[in-house]
């Protein structure tokens, strides 16, 4: 802890650090008023925990936007790295509750929206990191992660003692351990927080945090988590969130390409695809994706909230994490090829729901 102590010099009273506290110990005992809905079970690991936001206390901290208030609460300085579909939407609310946040992106002319804001563009991963408290990352794939952590002018040369590095990205294991390891030997803190939930709930501060790692950064970091997420995990060890985030991946992505080819199934036999979509909606498999991307789908658009290109990603990182405990995924590896499919038609940039359109390839020439 004692290397913290510039992170914990800005950050929150005592009544915040006490309300998140509580929820945390309580968690781990029985469950929360503080998350009162959020039994936890008594064989869970300690070192793993859940905290659903409160909406109480969501409130409050949205209600100082703009205010000096939040400041109380964080009064660090805030570096954000990856402005994409995700990223712009995060650092916005975070900018939004009241922080004092710069930013840096790849491409300089995609990131106007947040110059408009007043939020500073500094010149490069290093000087960023070098200038604030916690620095937060939303890149595209483990690639790009290492680039901006590891590489020259990367956040690692630019980080020094005391000072956080909060990963988002959904990347590998062996990815994230590389990076942790990189950001402590310069004298930083780690975390993995990969996030499942889409371009909606990045907008919405609804998205769900899969932490790891430092688990004192975790607590400095708790509130800004809050403004971007309805609810974290931290789950121990770094990795541990980078698998369970391609684990829900996978799964999604299995489900999104067995929809397809029910859609199109249901059209072949002369159903309405519309009502598969209401009777799915209704039924024990009901699933917001479903609702959300069928009608689209049906209409042969896939307005991008999520791009192909990362799922298909996910879907490939996911396969090399059942390699390494030598599990069979015969489901998944049938779906990652429809995506693979889909790349090579050029689907990348669409979204994921266009998976539908390589069955449709496949259907044609079957
Ligand atoms: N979209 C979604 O629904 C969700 C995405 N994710 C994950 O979050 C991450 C970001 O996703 P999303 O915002 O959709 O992705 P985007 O493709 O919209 O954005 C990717 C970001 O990474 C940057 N980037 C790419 N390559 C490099 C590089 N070599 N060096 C530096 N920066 C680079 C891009 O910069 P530039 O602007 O210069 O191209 C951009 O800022 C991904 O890991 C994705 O899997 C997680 C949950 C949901
Ligand atoms: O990684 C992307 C996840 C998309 C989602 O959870 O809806």
């Amino acid at each position: 802890m004692a290397q913290n102590t510039r992170l914990f010099s800005s950050i929150p009273p005592l009544s915040i650090l006490r309300s998140s506290e509580k929820c945390h110990h309580q968690s781990m005992a029985t469950f929360s008023t503080f998350c009162p809905s959020n039994p936890v079970s008594l064989s869970r690991p300690s070192s793993i925990f859940h905290h659903r936001c409160s909406s109480r206390f969501l409130n409050r901290i949205r209600s100082m936007s703009g205010s000096s208030d939040v400041r109380e609460h964080f009064g660090g300085s805030i570096g954000f790295l990856g402005l994409g579909i995700m990223g712009t939407p995060m650092a916005m609310n975070l900018c939004n509750a009241g922080f004092d946040v710069k930013f840096w992106n790849r491409t300089q002319g995609k990131s106007n929206q947040l110059t408009e804001m007043g939020i500073k563009y500094m010149s490069n991963p290093a000087e960023l990191a070098s200038t604030c408290d916690v620095t937060f990352a939303m890149l595209a794939d483990p690639e790009s992660a290492i680039e901006v952590a590891c590489g020259i002018n990367g956040v690692a040369s630019g980080i020094s003692a005391g000072k956080g590095y909060v990963d988002m990205s959904t990347v590998d294991v062996a990815t994230s351990k590389l990076i942790s390891e990189k950001i402590k030997e310069n004298g930083g803190l780690f975390l993995e927080a990969p996030v499942s939930g889409s371009k909606k709930p990045a907008e919405d501060g609804q998205l769900i945090f899969l932490t790891a790692g430092d688990l004192s950064l975790y607590k400095t970091v708790s509130v800004l988590l809050d403004v971007m997420g309805k609810s974290k995990y931290f789950l121990g060890e770094v990795g541990n969130g980078a698998s369970m985030k391609l684990i829900v991946n996978m799964i999604m992505g299995s489900m999104m390409a067995s929809f397809s080819e029910g859609l199109l199934l249901s059209k072949k036999a002369g159903l309405d695809p519309d009502i598969l979509i209401k009777v799915l909606s209704e039924g024990a498999i009901s699933t917001p994706m479903f609702s959300m991307k069928g009608p689209s789908m049906v209409q042969s658009t896939y307005p991008t909230a999520f791009p192909l290109k990362h799922q298909q990603k996910d879907m490939r990182l996911a396969l090399g994490l059942a390699d390494t405990v030598s599990q069979p995924m015969p489901v998944a590896v049938a779906a990652n090829e429809l995506y693979k499919a889909a790349k090579a038609q050029g689907l990348s940039d669409h979204d994921f729901s266009a998976v539908i359109e390589a069955l449709k390839s496949e259907l044609a020439t079957s």
